[in-house]
C-alpha cells in the first residue's frame, strides 16, 4: 500500500500544506519544532484514529482555529482511497471516497501504517508494563479472542484485589477460590496466546535486528512468567492448573498486601543481546535497534495477516544509529515498504540513497526539494 498525497488544513502548526509522496523513500528534513512529527501524526491519525501523543483533538487543531482537516489519498490492494477527517468543536466527521461514515471503526484500518517514534525506546528502557502493553496491543489487533480473555482476566484481577482488601478473610475463602478459577481459566488463554505470538515475534525481530546490525550481535527474547513452572508447549488446561496452584500458594501473601501477585498481569518479556539482558549491557544505539526490530516485526505480521505491507513512518530514529545501521535500515525496509523518514539532517543517508523524494519542513510549510 502507498500513501500518494496528504493535505493538511489547520492541523497543528500547518495553516495549509500538501505533500505528494513517492512510493519509495520520502525524507522530511527540517530543524527542531518545524512540523515534521506533526505531519507523521496526521498520517497516523488517519490510519488508526488516534494520535501517539495527543489525547484531545483540541490539541491537534491549529491554535486559534476551530477546525482542522486532513485528507489522505492512498492506493491499496482494494483500490484507491480518499480519506478525509475533520476535527472540530462538535466532534469528528470522517469520509471514505466522499461518503461520510457513521463510526470511526469504519474509517480506521482503511490504510495501514507502522510508526516508529522516539518514545518506542521505552519498549527497551521502560518497565514491564510497557512491554505488556505492546504485547497486548499487537496481539489484540490480530486476535479478538485474546482481547476477550484479557478483559475477563483483568476484570477478575480487579475483583479479586477488591475482595482481598475488603475484609479479613481466611485463606480458604470460597469467593477467593471462585476468583482463582476465573483467573486460571482466562489467564491460561492469555499466556498461551502470548507464548505463541512471541515465538513468531522472536524470529521476525531477530532477523530484522541482524539485518540492521549486519549480523554483529544476536538479538533474542523470552517470556518471563510470574507463574513458576510454565513452559512452552503446554496446553491451555495445563497452564490453567499451574496458575491455580500458584494463586493458592500466594494467597497468604496476597491477603497481607491486598493484591494479586502472580499471573499474566505481572509477566514480562526479557530482551537479550548475545545472551545478556539488554538493560545491563546494550549501548544506546543497540537498544534503539532492538526497539526498532520489535516494532518493525509488525510489518511482517501485517503482511502475513492482510496480504499487503503497511507504510512505514520513521520519526527521528536515525540520529542514534551509526551510518551502517542507518543504511541497512532504510535500504532494507524501502525494498519492501513505502517509507517516510523525518530527520534534522540528511548527512550520509542522502549519498547512500539513490532514489528518494526530499521535502524541507520549515514553520509549517512543506516544500519539495530537488535531489
Ligand atoms: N495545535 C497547534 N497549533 C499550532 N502549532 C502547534 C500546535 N501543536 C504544536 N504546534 C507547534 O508545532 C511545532 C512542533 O512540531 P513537531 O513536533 O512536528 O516538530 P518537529 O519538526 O518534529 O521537531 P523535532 O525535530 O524537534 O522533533 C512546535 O513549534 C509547536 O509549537
Amino acid at each position: 500500500m502507498d500513501i500518494r498525497r496528504v493535505e493538511l488544513n489547520n492541523f497543528r502548526n500547518y495553516p495549509t500544506a500538501e505533500i505528494e509522496l513517492s512510493p519509495g523513500v520520502n525524507v522530511l528534513v527540517g530543524e527542531n519544532g518545524q512540523g515534521k512529527t506533526n505531519a507523521m501524526e496526521a498520517m497516523l491519525l488517519i490510519a488508526v484514529g488516534k494520535s501517539h501523543r495527543a489525547h484531545r483533538d483540541r490539541d491537534l487543531i491549529r491554535w486559534e482555529q476551530d477546525r482542522a482537516q486532513i485528507i489522505l489519498e492512498a492506493s491499496t490492494r482494494y483500490g484507491d482511497r480518499r480519506l478525509k477527517l475533520e476535527l472540530g468543536p462538535d466532534g469528528r466527521r470522517a469520509f471514505v471516497n466522499g461518503v461520510q461514515v457513521g463510526r470511526m471503526t469504519e474509517f480506521v484500518g482503511q490504510v495501514q501504517v507502522v510508526l516508529f517514534a522516539p518514545e518506542d525506546l521505552d519498549l527497551v528502557k521502560g518497565g514491564p508494563r510497557i512491554r505488556r502493553r505492546f504485547l497486548d496491543t499487537e496481539l489484540g489487533q490480530m486476535e479478538p479472542l485474546y482481547l476477550h480473555h484479557l478483559s475477563l482476566y483483568n476484570r477478575a484481577v480487579l475483583q479479586r484485589n477488591r475482595w482481598l482488601k475488603s475484609s479479613s478473610l481466611a485463606p480458604d475463602d470460597d469467593m477467593l477460590a471462585a476468583y482463582d478459577g476465573q483467573l486460571a481459566l482466562h489467564g491460561a488463554h492469555v499466556i498461551h496466546r502470548r507464548l505463541r505470538f512471541l515465538e513468531r515475534l522472536r524470529n521476525y525481530a531477530a532477523r530484522i535486528y541482524s539485518d540492521i546490525a549486519s549480523g554483529r550481535e544476536t538479538f533474542s527474547l523470552a517470556y518471563r512468567s510470574s507463574v513458576s513452572g510454565l513452559a512452552e508447549g503446554m496446553t491451555v488446561e495445563e497452564m490453567g492448573a499451574f496458575i491455580e496452584r500458584a494463586l493458592e500458594r500466594s494467597r497468604a501473601q496476597d491477603l497481607r498486601f491486598g493484591t494479586t501477585s502472580v499471573g499474566p498481569h505481572r509477566d514480562d518479556i526479557l530482551l537479550f543481546l548475545d545472551g545478556r539482558e539488554v538493560h545491563t549491557a546494550a549501548s544506546q544505539g543497540q537498544q534503539r535497534t532492538i526497539a526498532l526490530s520489535l516494532r518493525l516485526a509488525e510489518i511482517d505480521f501485517m503482511h502475513e495477516e492482510l496480504g499487503e505491507y503497511p507504510v512505514l513512518l520513521l520519526d527521528d530514529v536515525l540520529s542514534e544509529l551509526d551510518d551502517l545501521r542507518q543504511r541497512n535500515l532504510v535500504l532494507g525496509m524501502s525494498r519492501k515498504v513505502q517509507t517516510v523518514i523525518t530527520t534534522t539532517s540528511l548527512n550520509r543517508l542522502g549519498q547512500e540513497l539513490d532514489d528518494f523524494r526530499l521535502f524541507r519542513v520549515c514553520s509549517g510549510i512543506i516544500a519539495e526539494e530537488r535531489v
